[in-house]
């Protein structure tokens, strides 16, 4: 487990940190009364709700551009997606308490209790580690994600891993499906799952996409929103939920092309990259390389790819995250996921370990060619050429005379599969034909039920023809950040949690302005009726800037109130006094120094304004306006 500590060097306590978050309603678990119930049965981990400053934060962070598809998905989708059959962790079960765990995080969390226990077993008495050992765990550690179920299994029986709760022995890894199944009417006919991501109803609607982008490539759509995954053994809380929010964009490039035009903008963004190879070495050092070096020397594959880490990472930063807490990590072979050619996770540093928040996939062109294939809608660009070129190409061509009678009405459906077939698929499908005789091409449901036809060389031939075209056509690649919202959420909040020196019970988030669920606390010294007006005055002038406000008129001390705030992460606090009434002057207060400083309504508001655009800094201002020495008052 990392060792973390906060921004002013003290040790992260993870308990008081959680209690911090949950006491000013961040997040709480979900259905929570009635878990606490005692008729309350069933797994109820992995499940939150986000409690205004929560959902204010999360929006605060995502803020990108929306489309909005469907969640339930039908079998046949996913199923040609490739999820029905692949998309699994390994799991393990211990027979003994009836547990399920994940079979790397097992092996991962076991070795690491080893390591850092320096005992090679779960007893005070067990072996102590040798120098064979520690290397051993070294290095399967910093490949724990390239391991598939087998070879996960081979670990565990060698290294006798056991579940840590109880020491039981636990049965080999078998894959787990992680989406969850439901069915869609009355007759329960149709099986569906709740999307795992947003992906593919961007993908389905990718041919309307390039209708109303006028044709022009590249261009990216993008979606926010909920997705499901039925996690094996969520404990890590908002980090592994089973619903959650993602943010994915999925960036259409031409394959033969995969420069992007803005990206000179992020080319001298330095990146902290963890490569496969160095990983499958055994070392977790990151190179530092800027975006530009990165591409050009091929650690990373394309400008499309790197201009995504840069934003990634300039997003990231923007929102308040420590640029010496990040890591781009990329995926060894084995831990790529089914549709991907290459992967960069964004990882942050939390109390947890080094946790993937934004995963940033070059899906290639996987996903529309195996939803075109299936459905037999081309979804490919056509691109004009300024010369025409001569093009060699597969042409299939089914003999009507004998297609028509034998398949009657399935033949057009069968016609219309067989045009939709690519020109790889064509290659391959008239070797096949001319060695078998035959080939079994993909249709949709045909009317015995069947989802194939097998088509015989009397049926169907498929020769190459060469021909002068004025167009090119071609299947985009696509390049994909995929935002997990909680995950960054959560890191974030970790990493600007800190409590004020020797006062563990005050805590503050120091959030940045662009992200605070709450700009400004507005605090009248007293509740006289007289500070009633001015208070809503200024809250509402504030409200015009766009500037978030709350007020605070408890009869709680001043301190207590900013420490409540603080709390929240509120930047700024403004406070109304008896000399306001005299001369109209209020006190501003930032939050993480405490310092306060003192001018008119309009010099206050112009100064918050341009803290909220960034055009000036909190020490710009400390030059402009009077320092207060009001500090007494915080206690
Ligand atoms: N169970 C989860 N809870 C919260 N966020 C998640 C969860 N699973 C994935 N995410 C988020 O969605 C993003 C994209 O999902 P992706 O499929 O790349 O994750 P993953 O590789 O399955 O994650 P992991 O290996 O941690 O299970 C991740 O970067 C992460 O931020």
């Amino acid at each position: 487990m990392a060792s973390m500590t906060t921004l002013n060097g003290s040790r992260f306590d993870r308990s008081l940190f959680e209690s911090v978050l949950k006491r000013r309603f961040f997040f709480t678990e979900a259905f929570e009364i009635y878990r606490l119930s005692p008729n309350f049965k069933g797994d109820n981990r992995g499940l939150y709700d986000y409690g205004p400053p929560g959902t204010a934060l999360q929006t605060n962070i995502e803020n990108i551009l929306e489309l909005d598809c469907s969640v339930l998905t039908p079998e046949l989708v996913l199923k040609t997606s490739g999820h029905v059959d692949k998309f699994a962790d390994w799991m393990c079960k211990d027979p003994t308490k009836g547990e399920y765990l994940r079979a790397d995080h097992l092996v991962e969390n076991v070795l690491e209790s080893r390591l850092s226990r320096g005992l090679s077993g779960p007893c005070k008495d067990s072996p102590k580690l040798d120098d064979a050992a520690i290397s051993e765990y070294n290095d399967i550690l910093a490949k724990i994600d390239n391991y598939d179920g087998p070879q996960l299994g081979e670990l565990i029986t060698r290294l006798d891993i056991r579940n840590p709760d109880g020491n039981g022995e636990v049965n080999p890894p078998i894959p787990f499906n992680l989406m969850f199944k439901s069915t869609i009417g009355p007759s329960s006919a149709a099986p569906v799952y709740l999307r795992p991501e947003t992906a593919q109803g961007q993908f389905l609607n990718f041919k309307k996409l390039l209708d109303y982008n006028q044709g022009s490539m590249p261009f990216a759509s993008a979606s926010v929103g909920k997705a499901y995954r039925n996690e094996i053994s969520p404990r890590s809380g908002l980090l592994r939920v089973r619903e959650f929010l993602m943010a994915e964009i999925e960036h259409f490039v031409d394959p033969e092309n995969k420069q992007h035009a803005r990206f000179s903008e992020v080319c001298n963004v330095k990146l902290p990259l963890l490569d496969k190879e160095k990983q499958l070495a055994g070392n977790t050092t990151p190179q530092t390389l800027t975006v530009g070096e990165a591409v050009e020397s091929k650690v990373v594959d394309n400008e499309t790819l790197g201009y995504f880490l840069g934003r990634v990472m300039l997003f990231l930063l923007k929102t308040g995250i420590d640029p010496l807490k990040v890591r781009f990590r990329q995926h060894m072979d084995n831990e790529m996921a089914h549709y991907a050619c290459d992967c960069w996770d964004a990882e942050l540093l939390t109390s947890y370990g080094w946790i993937e928040c934004v995963g940033c996939a070059d899906r290639s062109a996987y996903d529309l060619t195996v939803h075109s294939k299936y459905t037999g809608t081309p979804l490919v660009v056509k691109q004009v050429l300024s010369e025409p070129v001569k093009v060699e190409e597969w042409e299939a061509a089914l003999e009507k005379k004998l297609v028509g009678p034998r398949f009657k009405r399935d033949a057009k459906a069968i016609q219309t599969s067989v045009e939709g077939l690519d020109q790889t698929s064509l290659e391959q499908l008239a070797t096949q034909l001319r060695e078998t005789g035959a080939v079994t091409i993909n249709t949709p449901v045909l009317s015995d039920g069947s989802t194939s036809v097998e088509l015989s060389s009397d049926l169907l031939a498929i020769y190459k023809v060469t021909r002068t075209s004025n167009t090119r056509e071609y299947t985009p690649n696509v390049i994909e950040p995929s935002f997990g919202i909680g995950r960054i959420l959560y890191g974030l909040l970790e990493q600007v949690y800190w409590h004020r020196p020797h006062d563990a019970a005050r805590a503050v988030l120091s959030l940045p302005l662009s992200v605070a669920p709450i700009k400004v606390l507005i605090v009248p010294l007293s509740a006289q009726p007289q500070f009633i007006p001015l208070v809503r005055k200024l809250s509402a002038r504030l409200r015009s800037l766009g500037i978030s406000n709350n007020v605070d008129s408890s009869s709680a001390s001043i301190g207590k109130r900013y420490a409540r705030n603080d709390e929240l992460g509120t930047p700024l606090g403004i406070t109304i006094d008896f000399d306001t009434l005299a001369d109209g002057s209020i006190t501003l207060r930032e939050r993480d120094n405490m310092t306060q400083l003192r001018g008119s309504e309009d010099e206050v508001v112009q100064a918050v304004k341009n803290l909220a655009d960034s055009t000036e800094s909190w020490e710009e201002i400390s030059q402009r306006l009077q320092p207060f020495l009001g500090q007494g008052q915080e206690d």
